[in-house]
């Protein structure tokens, strides 16, 4: 963040001096607040700690989520005081929870219960009508509606054939780069996320590749650097640059929608089947919950995040992964050998259904779900008091936050044996059934209950198809990387590794 130019009404130290003063004075009133709220309701928060006033516990989380171990911050704290606890976070008061039986229990409440519940910058980029805010029967709807369209077998197939054409030519690409010599190598980071961008895009909005997708992930870029960013609003700051940015990306959109209307009304556009999620949206918005060309846009934007960011970094991890570990590998590279050999025997090409059914490849994509922790937890904020059972029933008081950290769940010895070891053979023994739909308690990697991941099958199937083409076509030495997990997760270098075709 930049300071405010000097020679303003009021010069920046003094500036600064009143705005700590008056965030302290704000701090000491809300904490004082938080602590009447618990004693004033019979209501019993877990034990734990509010910590420093103003900031409470949030330094002490960002240090650790900065740290090789991000989980530290919570283990110490379940250590203390058990698998559910008290603290301050990004300015609320918060239980947070490592409990898989509370954390389900949280997952799976309504909106009666739980509202959802973000730092607020990402609140005010995201705007009132995002999927990730709304509640009630309007997210019931755009959920359902997205989620149909996101299952579908059409999509699924365009989705395929999409992958297969852009990955064809990415790889004629790195093929050209191995050509080169020693030293070139792919960035499998970039990649996935050049491609998924593209596919998942087109899916929503329509737009193909071109001059307008480049300026859009531009655009995107800048929005989505300021999701975690400090909440002050002007010129110069990281959260004014992503506003911006997003009225770029919305006027774009909103050009799409009105352009859509024009042909309907003009009798150019009667197809029947939807082509993109804009389609969906619009065509299902007549009656009382219409859906307005501001919340449609708003939330293809939000759309686009894991686009550009959850799968790619899916992709990134799991080739990560496999690198590290020889033996999956190689079992991983004689399941898609021997798919690809069957299928051009027969001379037919892969369908969506025959990437999903490798099923030692869902294995290790579900263990780099788990020990990859994407998204690490979740935030909602509770509208009542709510009791909740896990190790020890607690109460969330009305108007404090709840972390539900599956991070720590996913890595709790109770739950998985060596749970920092990858190990995709143990999904073989597992309800892989539940690990796939995300049913089982211990394993929310795409979250749960009413708000569960609708895209979660679209991820794992480009996930699989990027891993089918590349283990196909080359075998790869992997350069050093290390992962990084704030604000998001992803790779230091992005990945390097260098390629070598396979003849
Ligand atoms: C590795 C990939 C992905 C991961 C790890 C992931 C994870 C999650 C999680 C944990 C949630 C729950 C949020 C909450 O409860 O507040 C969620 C919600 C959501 N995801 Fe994903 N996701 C992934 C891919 C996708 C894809 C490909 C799409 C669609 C293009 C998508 C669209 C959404 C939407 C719209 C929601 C909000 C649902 C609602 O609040 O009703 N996600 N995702």
């Amino acid at each position: 963040m930049q300071p405010l130019a000097a020679g303003g009404a009021v010069s920046w130290p003094l500036y600064a001096a009143t705005v700590a003063a008056a965030l302290l004075v704000t701090a000491i009133v809300l904490r004082l607040a938080a602590r009447s709220t618990a004693a004033a309701c019979k209501a019993r928060p877990p034990a734990g700690s509010l910590g420093w006033p103003l900031v409470g516990e949030t330094l002490q989380f960002i240090s650790a989520a900065y740290s090789s171990r991000p989980e530290s911050f919570v283990e110490k704290r379940c250590r203390r005081y058990g698998k559910v606890f008290r603290s301050h976070l990004w300015g609320s008061p918060a239980v947070v929870s490592a409990d898989a039986e509370a954390s389900r229990a949280v997952l799976q409440s309504d909106a009666s219960a739980f509202v959802p519940w973000y730092p607020r910058s990402l609140m005010e980029l995201m705007g009132e009508s995002s999927i990730l805010v709304l509640g009630g029967a309007l997210q019931r709807r755009v959920h359902g509606l997205a989620g149909a369209f996101f299952k579908s077998p059409e999509l699924k197939a365009r989705v395929t054939a999409d992958m297969r054409s852009r990955l064809a030519a990415a790889m004629d690409a790195w093929r050209a780069t191995a050509a080169t010599g020693a030293g070139a190598a792919v960035r499998v980071q970039d990649e996935a996320k050049s491609i998924v961008f593209e596919i998942l895009v087109r899916a929503l909005i329509g737009l193909e590749q071109g001059q307008e997708m480049n300026y859009l992930r531009q655009q995107f870029h800048i929005f989505i650097a300021g999701l975690i960013s400090l909440p002050i609003k002007l010129p110069g700051t990281q959260l004014y640059r992503s506003l911006k940015a997003k009225k770029r990306m919305t006027s774009l959109i909103q050009n799409i929608i009105q352009e859509k209307r024009r042909r309907i009304f003009e009798g150019k556009d009667l197809c029947a089947v939807s082509r993109d999620l804009i389609d969906v949206l619009m065509s299902n918005g007549s009656d009382e919950l219409s859906l307005t060309d501001e919340l449609i846009s708003d939330n293809m934007i939000d759309f686009m995040i894991p686009a550009e960011d959850s799968v790619p970094v899916l992709i990134t991890l799991a080739i990560k992964y496999l690198s590290e570990c020889p033996l999956a590998l190689q079992q991983l590279e004689e399941e898609n050998m021997e798919l690809k050999r069957q299928k051009s025997d027969v001379g037919e090409t892969l369908e969506w259904t025959d990437y999903m059914s490798l099923t030692f490849t869902q294995h290790v994509i579900t263990e780099t779900l788990r020990i990859g922790n994407i998204i690490s937890g979740i935030m909602r904020k509770a509208v009542r008091d709510v009791e909740v059972k896990g190790q020890g029933d607690v109460v969330i008081p009305k108007g404090w936050c709840v972390l539900v950290y599956f991070r720590s769940v996913h890595l709790d010895a109770n739950i998985y044996d060596d749970p920092y070891a990858f190990n995709p053979w143990r999904w073989k023994e597992r309800d892989m059934a539940a690990a796939t739909t995300n049913s089982g308690s211990g394993f929310t990697p795409f979250g749960g209950g009413q708000r569960l991941c609708p895209g979660l099958d679209l991820a794992r199937l480009q996930t699989s198809i990027f891993l089918h083409h590349l283990v196909t076509n080359f075998t790869w030495v992997a350069q050093g990387d290390v992962v990084v997990n704030f604000p998001t997760v992803r790779l230091k270098r992005g990945m390097p590794i260098k390629v070598t075709p396979k003849t």
